[in-house]
């Protein structure tokens, strides 16, 4: 089993951020000096080694798997055990083994943080993740949209259903601020993440602006220090952290 705080990144709907978001928070969570290793549990749409432009596959060593070490974080995805870019067609009693699997036959060690990235919805990995991992704590991220908070609301009621604490609601795609103009543009609403903030009883912890790709696929504190992003992502990792060790679980 794994050793160390678990926050499970959670969303209701899907593209609202949930990768991106896990994997700048591990990123800036090892900046500030954590042990941290990230999950990709989106078995079916896993997008973490793409993110991060991982190459490698991880090592095995008597009958267990060594995860991949990339910047200073430890990783594991189900994209690293396929071949190419096939799709996995699985039903839910295989997702469960491969949770096990992540999590038992994994080399992991004693981390600070594993940061686990969740599939959208509250289907068979949430479910079973809820099952397994019972002090695990929930980290959930949606858009201002109305209905991306409509559905992140339930993976919020089933996270409180089966009494797993709710760290904090992440706001992602939150504005638009083009460079050199003051101006700030609410593309998909506004407040989205603190209305949610409120129904589930926790705090927004971040609002995450919209930004352009960036060429190279760098995720946000891998550029420059001072880059906006880097600076949100820092600060929400402090939060983080704040907000966990005042969680008794
Ligand atoms: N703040 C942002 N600004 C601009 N683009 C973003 C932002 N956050 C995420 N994206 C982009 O939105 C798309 C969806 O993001 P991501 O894959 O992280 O979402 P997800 O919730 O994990 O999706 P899925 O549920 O399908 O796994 C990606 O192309 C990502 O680069």
């Amino acid at each position: 089993m794994l050793s160390g705080n678990v926050i499970a990144i959670t969303s209701g709907k899907g593209g609202v951020g949930k990768s991106t978001v896990a994997v700048n928070l591990a990123l800036s969570l090892a900046n500030l000096g954590k042990k941290v290793a990230l999950i990709d549990l989106d078995i079916y749409g896993y997008s973490v080694p793409k993110i991060l432009g991982i190459k490698s596959k991880p090592k095995t060593m008597n009958n267990k798997i060594i995860p991949v070490g990339h910047e200073n974080i430890t990783v594991m995805s189900m994209g690293f055990l396929l071949k190419g870019n096939g799709p996995v067609v699985w039903r839910g009693p295989m997702l469960g083994k491969m949770i096990d699997h992540f999590f038992d036959d994994v080399i992991w060690g004693k981390q600070d943080y594993f940061i686990l990235d969740l599939p959208p919805g509250t289907g068979d990995i949430a479910l079973d993740l809820h099952h397994k991992l019972p002090k695990c704590q929930e980290l959930i991220v949606t858009t201002p949209h109305p209905n991306a908070v409509h559905v992140a609301e339930r993976a919020g009621m089933m996270a409180k259903q089966t009494n797993h604490t709710i760290v904090g609601i992440i706001e992602n795609m939150s504005y638009f601020a083009p460079p050199h103009s003051n101006e700030t543009y609410h593309l998909f609403g506004k407040g989205g993440g603190q209305t949610l903030a409120e129904r589930l009883g926790t705090e927004l912890l971040a609002n995450i602006p919209i930004t352009n790709p960036q060429e190279n696929g760098d995720p946000a504190v891998l550029i420059t220090e001072d880059h906006q992003l880097a600076q949100i992502y820092n600060s929400l990792a402090e939060k983080l952290i704040q907000n966990i060790n005042m969680v008794k679980v």
